[in-house]
């Protein structure tokens, strides 16, 4: 049986400074497909190649990964400054409108890191510029020499609410987690709850009340060692259970459709 696909929203890059690509770590692909069990597709997230209904008819899921450029902040209804940095203004355009759609329709989504703040700002939300320049916050920043193992270490506890959607998909209410941003959440958009925090208060775990599918989204990086980390594993395992859930009822639809 066919898998379903997972579209990975990919990043532009410039390939030895020169060649223009768009690309996803490989890691987001390994956990799609050993954790999640679905078909990554990476998309060349830019509205000259693809389209917001293009996407959801060829895709089951969506998987709104990292990215160095920030969300550009007249997104949320601030001006740029410098301590904005760099923008990706088609990702922009193509993941905002992807994230409402499926929210509003019930395709799974599961957003990291910049997906993560892309959700929040979809849903009405804004973001800090630099979580580290505020009041008793820390610094989420990778540490920016050091080897893939040292960048991804595990840098601090998030506590879930008990009871609350994360707590049960995890099995525990804190859990251990990498950290590799330097934005974060200064207010969440009115459906968004927040259900999980780094301890110097960062909101760190978030999913749409009332939404009819699943929209969990973290802060971290859990496709890094996804197979064998206790908290990316159960997350990808809900998130491929979710879009086979969707891939299943797309097939039962057109089969109605066609009898
Ligand atoms: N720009 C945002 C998001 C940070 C983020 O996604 N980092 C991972 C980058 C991985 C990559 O370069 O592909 C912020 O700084 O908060």
């Amino acid at each position: 049986m066919a898998r379903p696909i997972v579209g990975i929203i990919g990043n532009a890059y410039l390939m030895n400074d020169q060649y223009p690509v768009h690309a996803a770590g490989t890691m987001n692909s390994t956990a799609v497909t050993d954790v999640a069990g679905c078909m990554p597709l990476i998309i060349p997230s830019d509205p000259r190649f693809v389209s917001v209904p293009e996407l959801m008819d060829a895709c089951d899921g969506f998987l709104f990964t990292g990215g160095r450029p920030n969300v550009h902040p007249e997104e949320y209804g601030e001006a740029a400054t410098e301590a904005h940095g760099e923008f990706d203004r088609a990702r922009d355009e193509v993941a905002l409108e992807l994230i409402r759609s499926c929210v509003e329709a019930g395709q799974p989504i599961l957003g990291i890191c910049r997906g993560f703040q892309e959700v929040n700002v979809a849903m009405g939300g804004s973001l800090y510029p630099e979580i580290r320049d505020l009041p008793g916050r820390d610094n989420h920043r990778m540490p920016p020499d050091g080897t893939l193992e040292e960048k991804f270490a595990l840098r601090h506890e998030v506590t879930f609410q008990e009871g609350g959607v994360f707590h049960q998909v995890m099995g525990a209410q804190k859990v251990l987690t990498n950290t590799l941003h330097g934005q974060g959440i200064k207010t969440a958009g009115p459906r968004l709850v927040i259900d999980g925090h780094a301890p110097d208060g960062t909101p760190e775990a978030i999913y749409v009340s009332d939404a009819p599918g699943f929209t969990l989204a973290v802060q971290w990086h859990p496709e890094y060692n996804a197979a064998e980390d206790p908290v990316s594993r159960p997350l990808f395992e809900a998130f491929g259970q979710a879009v086979l859930a969707w891939s299943n009822g797309k097939q039962a639809t057109t089969l109605l459709k066609s009898a």
